[in-house]
């Protein structure tokens, strides 16, 4: 196992799971390494700390090895050692195929790895698996269309968000989620403290075959919009309206079903007082970072100053914690939501923290306007001369599907978000400012984006 693991500095870089800061790792070593299964191939699942200039992470790296160099897996190939060829196992179906049969019940022991199945489910077993395209943050993979397995690649010690509040909805009966089938959990030495911790790695949950991304339907909805250049939102063929109005309302109801099963909270005017401070600091880095930011900066902490001032307390439960068009997907069998994991930036336990659940209507009413806006900057910049007229229109669109996802989400909750103006622009501002950072450093171009919501919102 040695000599794979020093193929991983020069291979994890090249992973678009891989999140760590600098282009190369400093180091990398394991905490947990286990033979899954001694034939051909060999499968190690690999548990491995890798240092880098901003700290440690542990990340999650199951390997095949194989005698024989084998071409079909030659984009997954990390190198020859003494005893063969080393793969990333999630891409070598073989290796997929025993990693699944390791949930039967007489499966081998693999000590401190366990497998764990859901009550009355049916793995499907013998069903090839495919890796889901996409720059993702974990690698997920479809076995057949029955069932999807999400390993996490960077994992941490504790409950993982995207498992607990799964299985907790699945418990409650929540038909919002895609069902949960299983998981994996594992042991591994942590390397500050030395001792052996447990974390959540991977979770089996039912294939949702007919669905579509809301980000995918959403956009093709304005993409109609600007097709019709006369035309208002609500005439044309492609009306998201009634879709915000389901989300809305899907939305609603997960947030019901997780303050039901995992509780409500009280937030004290002085624990917002705290949370107006943070966000006041992350607006300051983010200054600091993207200078464009600037000459909004006054106006943008006047709703960090609201909160300050309120003296209601504020409701708080377990919300999604990142929330927008990409996480949820229409199926035929209406809207569901994916991806618990929150801010992957942010520590656990931030992410599992209690907030109001107007932080996540505020994250998918930018999400509405990001989807408004994007082709502004792909298919019809400034230079276009019709780029003026569609920026209106991407407003009207905005503005139409945000009214009808709050109208969805009152009509299934005793909450109207319209009714916390000052915690939505809060959040909202807090939200606009993250993106304005995400985009700087991911994807420059779409910079436009967020820096209109903030001139927005900082009234000018
Ligand atoms: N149960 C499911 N059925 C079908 N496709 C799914 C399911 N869950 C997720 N997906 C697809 O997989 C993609 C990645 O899932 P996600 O949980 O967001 O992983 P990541 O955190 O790696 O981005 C989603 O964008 C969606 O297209
Ligand atoms: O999907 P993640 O949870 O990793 O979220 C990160 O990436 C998102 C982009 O994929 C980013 O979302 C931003 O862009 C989306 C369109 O691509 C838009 O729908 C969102 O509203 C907008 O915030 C997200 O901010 C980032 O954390």
């Amino acid at each position: 196992m040695s000599e794979a693991i020093a193929l991983l500095p020069e291979w994890l870089p090249h992973q678009h799971w891989f999140t760590a800061a600098s282009s190369r790792p400093l180091g990398v070593r394991p905490v947990a390494a286990t033979l899954v299964h001694d034939g051909e191939p060999r499968v190690w699942h690999l548990l491995a700390e890798v240092t880098h200039d901003d700290g440690a992470d542990v990340y999650q790296v199951p390997l095949s090895v194989r005698n024989e160099r084998a071409d079909r897996l030659d984009h997954v190939h990390l190198g020859r050692v003494a005893d063969g060829h080393v793969y990333d196992a999630l891409h070598d179906k073989e290796a997929t195929a025993i990693l699944l049969d390791h949930f039967a019940d007489d499966a081998p022991d693999t000590g401190g790895l366990r497998f764990h199945v859901k009550p009355d489910v049916k793995v499907p077993y013998g069903e090839p698996s495919l890796v889901l395209p996409g720059e993702h943050h974990n690698t997920s993979l479809a076995y057949g269309d029955a069932a999807l397995l999400k390993v996490f690649r960077r994992v941490y010690p504790g409950l993982n968000p995207d498992l607990e509040l799964n299985d907790a909805l699945a418990d409650a009966g929540c038909t919002l989620v895609a069902p949960l089938l299983g998981w994996v959990d594992g042991d591994w030495t942590d390397p500050t403290s030395g001792e052996v911790v447990t974390g959540g790695l991977a979770m089996l949950r039912g294939f949702l075959t007919t669905a579509s991304d809301g980000w995918a339907l959403a956009t093709a909805s304005v993409r109609d919009l600007y097709a019709e250049g006369d035309l208002h939102a609500d005439e044309v063929g492609g009306d998201f309206a009634a879709e915000s109005y389901r989300l809305g309302m899907a939305t609603a109801r997960v947030h019901e079903t997780l303050a039901e099963v995992m509780g409500t909270g009280t937030m004290a005017p002085s624990d917002l007082r705290d949370i107006a401070d943070a966000m006041s600091g992350r607006l300051a880095n983010a200054v600091a970072l993207v200078p464009e930011l600037e000459p909004f900066e006054a106006g943008l902490r006047v709703h960090y100053d609201v909160l300050r001032e309120r003296t209601e307390p504020v409701t708080v439960q377990r919300i999604h914690g990142s929330y927008h068009l990409g996480q949820v997907l229409r199926t035929v069998l209406g809207w569901k939501l994916i991806d618990f994991e929150g801010e992957l930036l942010a520590p656990v336990a931030e992410r599992r923290a209690m907030h109001s659940p107007v932080r996540d209507v505020a994250q998918m009413l930018r999400s509405f306007d990001y989807a408004a806006r994007h082709l502004l900057i792909t298919d019809h910049p400034p230079e276009d001369p019709a780029h003026d007229q569609l920026v209106y229109r991407a407003q009207e669109w905005t503005q139409r599907n945000s009214e009808a996802f709050c109208n969805g989400y009152a009509s299934a909750s005793q909450l109207d978000p319209r009714d916390e103006p000052e915690l939505l622009a809060a959040y909202e501002t807090d939200t606009a400012v993250y993106e304005v950072v995400f985009e700087a450093r991911r994807r420059p171009s779409w910079l436009p984006i967020p820096l209109a919501a903030v001139e927005r919102l900082a009234g000018r």
